[in-house]
């Protein structure tokens, strides 16, 4: 589907005219574009244990199906979406600035916050410093604050984060059912059932934006990383860029949208509880020149102080990780990750 160009929405830094001046013969990859969805399916309504196991073990991503998510629901929630990210720049930036980034946060050119919700550019990039910018669009929207601010005053915002919170619902249910199964596989007792804090719920929404031009500098959508939750479920509409990395075969595959399924990544957390027996997959977002694309991500944590124990890494808590990771991507530009907590790892 071809767009109409929303150029007064995006960011000054992604609109057409900041990219005349950019070298032109740095173009985005594009990688092996297969047939066959190759991803793990995994039945929410029956999850083959064994299957799940294999996922998780070669894979750690999967797709979801039979998740149970109405798809009025998931139309809708990408309709008030597109609606919020249309706004025109300017306003845009004014209306999140006037709500508490605990409440709803909007950021762009990195997907990498705070804490408290802001953006942060690595090492000594600015917010205006648009080359080292990853082609992204986004709102972070924690779940479960402890007090609720009231929208009434945006009735855009006010219906966005109604369907905010029953897309939420699901992503909490889903997750939970999902994790228990892989405490199953891994043999993990109901001690670690705590491990998963739904209270630590967020939702990412992304906007992709067109990346103009004939010939694109060389940016991603999001740059290759892996995620510091237990899991990732990810929902992705009909365009397309999202690419994992299949280590067994040392390749990169999309990871094809498929309507009405969900896609599952490990993370981090998942692989340090698992003692490495586990993966927390790698992946990367391409960029469209002729399409926007929206996505939306749940990611959920341990709680902060809760002691992640194995024989890989010294005990840690997600929020020592957390720290790292913040420390690591504001001194040296990239997430070093979970190297950074190995026993016997001089880094
Ligand atoms: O938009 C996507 O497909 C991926 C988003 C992602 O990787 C992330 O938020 O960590
Ligand atoms: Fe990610």
């Amino acid at each position: 589907m071809q767009q109409s160009p929303s150029p007064q929405s995006y960011p000054p830094c992604f609109r057409p005219n900041h990219l005349s001046d950019q070298i032109h013969h740095n173009h985005v990859t594009e990688t092996n574009h297969q047939h066959e969805d190759p991803l793990p399916i995994i039945d929410l309504s029956r999850i083959d244990l064994p299957k799940l196991n294999d996922a998780c073990t070669n894979w750690g991503i999967f797709r979801l199906i039979n998740h149970g998510i109405p798809s009025n629901l998931l139309s809708e929630l990408h309709e008030h979406t597109v609606r919020v990210f249309d706004l025109e720049f300017e306003s845009k930036r004014n209306l999140f600035a006037s709500i508490p980034t605990s409440e709803l946060s909007y950021f762009w050119g990195t997907a990498a916050l705070t804490p408290a919700g802001d953006a942060l550019y690595k090492g000594s990039n600015r917010e205006d410093d648009f080359k080292n910018h990853n082609w992204v669009e986004g709102l972070n929207v924690p779940l479960n604050r402890s007090e609720q601010v009231q929208l009434h005053q945006h009735p855009l915002l006010h219906d966005f984060r109604i369907k905010i919170e029953e897309y939420g619902a699901h992503q909490t249910r889903i997750a939970k059912s999902i994790f228990d199964a892989m405490l199953q596989n891994l043999k993990l007792g109901e001690a670690d059932e705590c491990c998963l804090s739904p209270s630590t719920g967020l939702l990412r929404v992304y906007r992709y934006p067109r990346c103009f031009s004939d010939n694109p500098p060389k940016v991603w959508g999001l740059d290759v990383h892996t995620d510091s939750s237990l899991v990732t479920i990810l929902n992705q509409d009909e365009v397309g860029g999202l690419q994992i990395h299949y280590e067994k075969d040392d390749v990169w595959i999309d990871a094809k949208p498929i309507p009405n399924t969900l896609v599952v990544h490990l993370g981090d957390m998942m692989q340090a509880i698992s003692d490495d027996k586990y993966k927390s997959v790698k992946h990367r977002v391409r960029v469209h020149r002729d399409k926007e694309r929206i996505s939306i991500g749940y990611f959920v944590f341990p709680e902060d102080d809760y002691v992640i124990r194995s024989s890989t890494y010294r005990p840690f808590t997600y929020s020592d990780f957390r720290t790292q990771v913040q420390y690591d991507i504001k001194t040296f530009g990239a997430k070093v990750g979970l190297s950074r907590f190995k026993l016997n790892e001089d880094l």
